[in-house]
């Protein structure tokens, strides 16, 4: 299994910031193929993002994907403001983020919603990091594995066959965006709980799967964090703006 590096930029950048970050940061990664790496910029940027790693491909060899953050579930129609899975293939968007902290508690995306994403990428080939993750509230209260069962269980049902054609991000809420990361034995029980859970819904059939973890990754703590067994790479949000510090992340990964 490769492990995957994902940078999740959130509401971030413009798209002339964005051309500016490829800039600094393709040549860093060319010919480092033995990672897999994906940039989810803002959806108005992906168009240029995408035109401009196509150019980079054509002089060198990248290993770097991009991925949308969001996406709705149909492919066309009266759904103001959203975006489909056939407007994200013409732009060779090849992941998906799904069911992110702040969809869900933002935007009040429920499991069931989650679940119909889920299942229109798999079908259109994009493939789904589905992230789920406790709030701190929860965690106190000794609900974290129970948690992310449910939030595993439901977003992928209709899908356990598929399983090796998505990734899953382990991101407890109360990691994210603070400063304050899991430490690596709680990311490690998690990851365990979790890869024993798509064990048993795939029937074995899992074994592409990645499990990242996010919350709070940086170039200080990742390194500790990619030693354990099942932290199979990460998905990172504040450090990802920088390229240099993305980039100090993905080679703390090499290392492993
Ligand atoms: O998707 C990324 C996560 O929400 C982590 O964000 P963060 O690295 O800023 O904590």
């Amino acid at each position: 299994m490769r492990y995957l590096v994902a940078a999740n930029w959130k509401m971030n950048k413009t798209v002339g910031e964005t051309l500016e970050y490829l800039d600094r940061f393709l040549p860093s990664v060319k010919d480092l193929l033995s990672v897999d790496i994906m940039i989810a910029p803002p959806f108005t940027a992906l168009s240029s993002a995408s035109i401009r790693l196509d150019a980079a491909k054509k002089e060198g060899e990248y290993n770097v994907k991009l991925g949308a953050q969001n996406m709705y579930y149909v492919e066309k129609g009266a759904f103001t403001g959203e975006i489909s899975p056939v407007m994200l293939n013409e732009l060779d968007v090849e992941y998906v983020i799904l069911g992110h902290s702040e969809r869900r508690h933002i935007f009040g995306e429920k499991d069931d919603l989650i679940n119909k994403k889920v299942i229109t990428a798999v079908e259109t080939g994009i493939r789904p990091i589905l992230c789920v993750g406790e709030t701190l509230e929860e965690r106190e209260q000794g609900k974290t594995l129970s948690v992310v069962e449910r939030q595993i269980r439901n977003g992928l049902a209709g899908v356990e066959k598929d399983m090796a054609f998505i990734d899953i991000a382990y991101e407890p809420v109360w990691a994210i965006g603070t400063g304050v990361n899991a430490t690596p034995e709680q990311a490690q029980e998690v990851h365990r709980f979790i890869r024993s859970l798509i064990n048993e819904i795939s029937k074995g059939n899992d074994s592409n799967t990645r499990i990242l973890y996010g919350g709070s990754v940086n170039e200080k703590n990742a390194r500790d964090l990619i030693k354990e067994p099942n932290v199979d790479g990460f998905l990172v949000g504040t450090a990802s703006l920088d390229p240099e510090r993305f980039y100090k992340i993905i080679t703390e990964v090499l290392e492993v």
